[in-house]
């Protein structure tokens, strides 16, 4: 089979974006990790899946499935490309789209510098509180946040544990460059606390409105950048009382400014969104 791709990045999170608005795409995960693989397919984070509304009330629908080949109810930086995609494709004239998720309807918009803003929806911080919970587990309680002990490798690490949608475990960490990312990311991902897996933040505060983070994703390691653990730093680090509503974080692979202003209300995220080349692999 011969599938036509767009390869894209949005911060330097890579994907190949498949459009399936005309016909469904429906492939093994074998083929997901043969796209994604960078010696053997084309090279990816994550894979997008673009598709038609499944309403009236949304626009598009858009399904992600990460390197190795698990599907999954997010992604930022993806959210980004798919505007870009769609439009420059001229599937749609409109700059701002509402889009289904696995996760709910989230609302990219294009901006005039050709940036994109994305309503990412509301954080959430109880869901992953279970297993914690249930463990008798104590917080560590800093300004309206909560900070839950993790014991990774005999040590223990104080995580804050948000929803984006999908799940993220962020740790403040003095210079982020030095973290021990490729270790702890690993052991933090597959944790025992997380029966779904969990995306692991590395947050490096260097004032009340920037950060540096770096991210080991759930399935595919550590990227560039990850747009939902950014939005999910900065709303831990402003309910932790660390941080201001307006952040800007730099990933390795660029910046990303995260506004969010407290309670159920959503997390905005502004950033690049890039086509890289087309092409056709044979699966
Ligand atoms: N890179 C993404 C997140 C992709 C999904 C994540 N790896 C997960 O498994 O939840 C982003 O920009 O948000």
């Amino acid at each position: 089979m011969k599938l036509r791709f767009t390869k894209m990045q949005g911060a330097g999170n890579d994907f190949v974006v498949l459009d399936a608005t005309r016909a469904p795409i429906e492939l093994t995960p074998q083929q997901y990790q043969r796209l994604a693989d960078r010696r053997f397919g084309v090279g990816a984070d994550q894979i997008l899946i673009v598709g038609p509304a499944p309403s009236p009330q949304v626009d598009f629908s858009y399904r992600i499935v990460n390197a190795d080949g698990s599907e999954v109810e997010q992604c930022g930086n993806g959210a980004r490309c798919f505007v870009k995609f769609v439009h420059d494709r001229g599937l749609t004239d409109k700059r701002r789209i509402r889009v289904q998720t696995l996760s709910g309807v989230i609302e990219p918009s294009l901006q005039p510098d050709g940036r994109v803003t994305v309503d990412m929806g509301p954080p959430a911080f109880a869901p992953e509180r279970v297993p914690f919970d249930a463990a008798g587990l104590q917080p560590r309680l800093e300004g309206e946040g909560e900070l839950w002990p993790l014991e990774v490798d005999g040590t223990p690490v104080w995580v804050a544990v948000a929803s984006m949608g999908n799940p993220h475990a962020v740790q403040r960490v003095d210079d982020v460059q030095s973290a021990p990312v490729e270790r702890l990311g690993p052991l933090i991902e597959g944790h025992p606390r997380f029966p779904r897996r969990v995306n692991a933040g590395f947050m490096q505060i260097v004032s009340r409105t920037h950060i540096r983070l770096r991210v080991y994703e759930r399935g595919s390691g550590e990227t560039l950048a990850c747009g939902t653990g950014a939005c999910a730093a900065v709303a831990a680090g402003i309910r932790l009382g660390w941080l201001d509503r307006r952040v800007d974080v730099d990933t390795r692979g660029g910046r990303l400014s995260i506004e969010w202003s407290g309670g159920g209300t959503s997390v905005f995220m502004t950033g690049p969104a890039v086509t890289v080349f087309e092409g056709e692999i044979e699966l």
